[in-house]
């Protein structure tokens, strides 16, 4: 595995990967639970997302962390009925939050097309939601809010589609460009299903710190411009900024077009994971 001082972490293939994605999540939930008592995160699907919580639960060190103190959100939703396989929450309860036995209390899904009429309540309900949860947070451990109506998030993981999207955040697409909302309802999506729900990039960049998980050659071209400085419309995960760290973890094949200065940096830098926990 090789890091840059740019956040970037180079493993040898997707299975490498989702290890060192969970081994990471550990050791921060831990260390946010040691410090604050309770730790809240923000679950992305996708292919290395809900591969990284299944190796959550294969992990033995998932014992260090009191899973009944640890919230949950995600990034985004697909809008789907219940028990759909495609629902992003779903998937996560199966890899991670049922083994794991993550109280109800704790599981903040995105309502589902039985609970509400159209993408846009549920979006509206999602917000809601975060701004109940803020508030609640902010009279129990009374810190000042990055966002009041937003809960902190400790750790936010990202996807990165193979077009570049984050969440439900495609290139040139309204959701992408929406500014003062927190939550966004997502139609014509160009990736099924149409309709999706999703955090905005402004309530992505609250997060302290974002974790975007990249595996295959198919997303190489997507990292290399969102490494390179390319605009957040045309590439939605160049736009994703963590508060106090942006970590890019991805694998051997989709950090093929990254481009030769940052992989001089690495080289400087191999073997010297300053960034490490
Ligand atoms: O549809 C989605 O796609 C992205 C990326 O998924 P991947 O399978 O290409 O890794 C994911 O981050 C997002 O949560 C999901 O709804």
């Amino acid at each position: 595995m090789r890091h840059s001082p740019n956040g970037v972490s180079i493993h040898p293939d997707p299975q490498a990967l989702v290890s060192a994605i969970a081994a990471r999540l550990i050791t921060k939930l831990v260390d946010v639970q040691s410090r604050r008592g309770e730790a809240t995160v923000v679950l992305t699907g996708g292919s290395v997302g809900i591969a990284a919580l299944e190796a959550v639960t294969a992990n033995p060190a998932r014992t260090a962390v009191d899973w009944t103190r640890v919230n949950f959100w995600w990034g985004d939703e697909r809008f789907l009925p219940q028990g759909d396989p495609e629902l992003n929450s779903l998937q996560a309860r199966q890899a991670m939050l049922a083994p794991l036995g993550v109280p109800a209390e704790r599981i903040h899904a995105v309502a589902t097309s039985n609970e509400v009429a159209t993408v846009e309540e549920a979006a509206a309900d999602y917000a809601l939601q975060l701004a109940e949860a803020a508030a609640a947070e902010e009279l129990a451990q009374g810190f000042e809010p990055v966002d009041p109506r937003l809960p902190r998030f400790d750790v936010l993981l990202l996807g990165v589609g193979p077009d570049a999207h984050i969440a439900s955040l495609f290139p040139e697409m309204p959701g992408v460009r929406t500014v003062g909302a927190t939550t966004v309802a997502v139609r014509d999506a160009p990736k099924p299903p149409p309709e999706r729900i999703s955090l905005t990039l402004e309530t992505i960049n609250t997060a302290e710190e974002v974790w975007l998980g990249v595996a295959g050659d198919d997303k190489a071209g997507a990292v290399g411009l969102a490494l390179a400085g390319a605009g957040p419309i045309q590439v939605p995960a160049a736009g994703a900024r963590g508060r106090t760290k942006t970590r890019w973890l991805i694998d051997q094949a989709a950090a093929a077009q990254l481009s030769r200065r940052l992989l001089d940096s690495e080289q400087e830098h191999a073997g010297t994971d300053d960034d490490e926990e």
